[in-house]
């Protein structure tokens, strides 16, 4: 590959005319280039050299756009041909003159890429080609991105590929394929993973306190958990490494039953047993990136939506705490009612009753409340749209799994549901070898005998393994350890004693409430009984007076 500026009459007939172009030009170059004009002149030098170029032999050009439909998705071919161009810009810059900068793997280096209004020429079998980089204003108009609300607003990136008619069968049939197949090899040796997040980065927070703007940020996911250092179960964790390997592989599989390739996982427990440790060791064991949906900062559930739709294939998608995000939980049939998008559209696309319908349920809505529903998250796991992509992990943590509607965690959504839970002896044992490499110690009855007898999370059982200074060794940690769980029985057991206390007194409360019931009641009792008996008395002597009456009447009417 070789700058523009050099190698692009190469591709042009010359005449005589165009000789006599080419000496004027290059002495108009040469005075120049003392100059420090040379930037602003090479750019547009370029592009008249290739106009100038069209005219004897018209070009064409290919446009590629960073999002397939509208801005629904990132596209693969453009961030092939932006991987194949960055090859482009190795060195010096491969002639371009305005780079872009992104962080390296290598600590030392940055990855180049040309910026925008800059233009490289490449060369494909004798044939020169010209790469443009540009970006459009951001659109307001209701095109074909305007259903995306805010994102069809964002500034939108594209490549453009120019070249000469008499080469189209050369780059259409055989130059794009390679550009794409040079491009993927380049992401696979660059990849890095990503950890994504929906609340930062290039955006601001709106007045509903809701974050607007570009829909994912990320930085490098670098987290050091491996299944080989999270403490749990040996044959528990086998049987996870067995399930994330058999889906990995599984693409024939899902293709032949019909399903979408993805998996759902409910990671449940106390706080400090592993959960999001969990997570990380299987990004790493995957090699996946991480999506980190933070659900109280998603306005509705189209937004929903268009978060799950950017998301790429070979990734994790994670919704922490999903009890807390939102209240999930026997709300389904009230909310699907009352709480429908403001962008628009609702769970299933169906038609609203009408704009006046669906103002007046935003209007309804806390104003700095998530519109999304129960419904719009079911949707998200395993409605329509979360068939597109493929190869998509996607788990929820919660410590209080009762708490969750049956609905969102039943098999095909959450397929896979693991307990994570307090530290047995066994986890103790391989966070002893991993924290401070012992196999074996004297403490270890100790601690064994402790932990049948206290919940100890495994975060309370590694920090108390983790030697605090230089001082402390396995023998200090261990007894320190031991200590700790002590101190966690008499706790337990004091609040045992106290509840157990707390109970008896309710008891005895009751117990006396219920005889003093009883005693007030035996006195009603008799008191009733009395008082019946006295009404009887008087009932029964009325009566006698009245049989004479009606006996007195009676002889009258004879
Ligand atoms: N099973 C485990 N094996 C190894 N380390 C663990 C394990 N569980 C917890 N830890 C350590 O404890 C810390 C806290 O764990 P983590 O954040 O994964 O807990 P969590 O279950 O996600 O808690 P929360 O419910 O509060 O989010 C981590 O730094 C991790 O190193
Ligand atoms: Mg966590």
């Amino acid at each position: 590959m070789e700058s523009s500026a050099s190698s692009l009459w190469s591709g042009v007939n010359s005449g005589i005319v165009l000789s006599l172009l080419a000496v004027v030009w290059t002495m108009l170059w040469q005075g120049i280039q003392g100059l420090q004009l040379q930037n602003l002149f090479s750019r547009h030098s370029r592009r008249l050299s290739r106009r100038l170029a069209a005219t004897l032999d018209p070009y064409l050009t290919v446009t590629i756009a960073e999002y397939d439909g509208g801005r629904m998705r990132p596209s693969d071919a453009y961030k092939e041909a932006q991987a194949y161009l960055q090859r482009a810009t190795r060195g010096a810059g491969g002639g371009v003159r305005h780079l872009k900068a992104e962080p390296d793997r290598d600590p030392d280096r940055l990855v180049l890429s040309m910026d925008d209004n800059e233009e490289v020429a490449d060369e494909f079998r004798g044939a020169t080609v010209w790469w443009l980089a540009y970006t459009s204003a951001p659109r307001d108009d209701g095109g074909p991105g305007y259903f995306w609300g805010r994102a069809s607003r964002a500034e939108r990136r594209f490549y453009r590929l120019a070249f000469l008619e008499r080469d189209r069968d050369l780059v259409l049939a055989e130059y794009l394929p390679h550009v794409r197949r040079q491009g993927r090899a380049v992401m696979v040796m660059n990849r890095q993973r990503k950890l994504f997040t929906n609340i930062s980065g290039g955006g601001g927070w709106d007045s509903d306190g809701f974050w607007s703007g570009s829909s994912w940020s990320h930085v490098v996911f670098e987290h050091p958990k491996t299944f080989a250092t999270l403490a749990m179960d040996p044959a528990k964790k086998k049987e996870i490494m067995d399930d994330l390997d058999a889906f990995r592989g599984a693409k024939d599989y899902y293709a032949r039953v019909g399903k979408a390739w993805k998996r759902g996982y409910l990671l449940y427990g106390p706080p400090g047993t592993g959960k999001s440790t969990m997570i990380a060791a299987m990004a790493n064991h995957l090699d996946y990136d991480v999506y980190d949906i933070e659900l109280t900062s998603v306005r509705t559930n189209t937004d929903l939506r268009r978060l799950f739709i950017e998301t790429t294939s070979k990734s994790i998608i994670v919704i922490e705490d999903i009890d807390c995000s939102l209240d999930l939980t026997g709300k389904r049939k009230k909310k699907k009612k009352k709480a429908e998008d403001g962008d628009g559209a609702n769970k299933d696309g169906e038609k609203k009753d009408g704009a006046a319908a669906a103002a007046a349920a935003a209007k309804a809505e806390e104003k700095s409340t998530s519109k999304v529903t129960l419904s719009g998250v079911l949707n998200f796991i395993d409605g329509l749209w979360s068939a597109c992509g493929g190869e998509r992990i996607i788990v929820f943590t919660t410590n209080h799994v009762e708490k969750l509607d049956p609905a969102l965690i039943r098999r095909g959504r959450m397929d896979k549901h693991i307990e994570m839970s307090y530290c047995c002896f066994e986890s103790f044992r391989f966070l002893a070898k991993v924290y401070l490499d012992v196999e074996a110690h004297r403490l270890f009855d100790d601690v064994a005998a402790l932990l049948r007898e206290v919940e100890m999370t495994p975060a309370d059982v590694a920090e108390n393994l983790t030697p605090k200074g230089p001082g402390e060794d396995a023998d200090t940690c261990l007894a320190a350890l031991v200590e700790a769980l002590q101190k966690a029985k008499e706790k337990a057991m004091a609040k045992k004693a106290k509840e157990e206390a707390a109970l008896a007194k309710k008891k005895a409360k009751r117990k006396a409430k219920e005889e003093a019931a009883k005693e007030a009641g035996g006195k009603a009792k008799e008191e009733a009984k009395e008082a019946g008996e006295k009404a009887a008395e008087e009932a029964a002597g009325e009566a006698d007076d009245d049989d004479d009456d009606e006996e007195e009447e009676e002889e009258e009417d004879e």
